[in-house]
């Protein structure tokens, strides 16, 4: 596994245009070379920042919407269009703005959802979801997404994992998270492996109450410990910050 490379912007209003255009580059290059791409959203505030930001930018008609596929990272398990659901943010920051196939853009199911309440079998109805997306070459139960982006707690959380909750140790692609620290406490997840399963991670941090956080991220630290310690992608992983996230960068990173 590669160590991850970390870029630093000013403040957070040029970290999200910066990762924006990142964004651009990254899945006009995958549709180039694969006819089609894959991203993965998180919640929180610098990822729908740059969600907004990429609606605002004139480059973003350099994505063919049609054949970009989106799934979420994590979800609060709330009912549909609730404005603390990660999709809500998402849907007004951006994809209500641009030209997606709807077939193609994947919540994870709200508490209103087929499922009911029922949020271990909602888990499990995104986890069959992915399934049913991943390709042969993928060689595993999710596709492996071309872009993964992960939003960072002070507490070192990524997705809905969060130091030492049970959902740090599953195997299993997506799981229900019960009992968040971070309200609301029930949530769904993708897993370590499933993260992993990214071509490319892009860990986002904007602030200083993220910078021990980042320092721990970039360190020897465990998964389970500190998640964002454990997300890493396949082909690489980018730490994507602004100044002062970047506070308390360890020496050589
Ligand atoms: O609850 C969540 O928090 C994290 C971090 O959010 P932030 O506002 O501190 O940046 C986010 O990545 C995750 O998707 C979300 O569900």
């Amino acid at each position: 596994m590669t160590r991850p490379a970390v870029l630093v912007h000013r403040d957070q209003d040029l970290l999200a245009k910066a990762v924006a255009a990142r964004l651009v580059t990254r899945i006009a290059d995958a549709q180039a070379a694969r006819g089609s791409a894959s991203v993965v959203l998180t919640g929180g505030g610098v990822g729908t920042a740059v969600l907004a930001a990429l609606a605002a930018a004139e480059a973003r008609d350099a994505i063919d919407w049609r054949r970009l596929d989106v799934w979420w990272g994590d979800e609060r398990f709330l009912p549909t269009g609730d404005p603390e659901r990660n999709e809500t943010g998402a849907r007004a920051a951006l994809l209500d703005h641009v030209d997606l196939d709807p077939a193609r853009v994947h919540p994870m199911p709200a508490s209103d959802g087929p499922d009911g309440d029922d949020v271990e079998a909602a888990a499990e109805r995104y986890a069959a979801e992915l399934r049913a997306a991943a390709r042969p070459d993928d060689r595993g139960p999710v596709p492996s997404f071309d872009v993964l982006m992960l939003g960072v707690g002070p507490d070192t959380h990524v997705a809905s994992l969060f130091p030492e909750m049970p959902a740090t140790r599953d195997e299993r692609p997506v799981v229900a998270v019960h009992g968040a620290p971070k309200p609301p406490p029930t949530r769904i997840s993708l897993t370590f492996p499933s993260l992993c399963a990214a071509r490319e991670v892009w860990v986002l941090a904007a602030g200083e109450s993220k910078a021990e956080a980042v320092r721990l991220g970039l360190s020897e630290a465990g998964p389970v410990q500190v998640p964002c310690a454990g997300a890493r992608g396949l082909q690489g992983t980018l730490f994507l910050l602004d100044r002062a996230a970047a506070a308390e960068l360890p020496p050589g990173s």
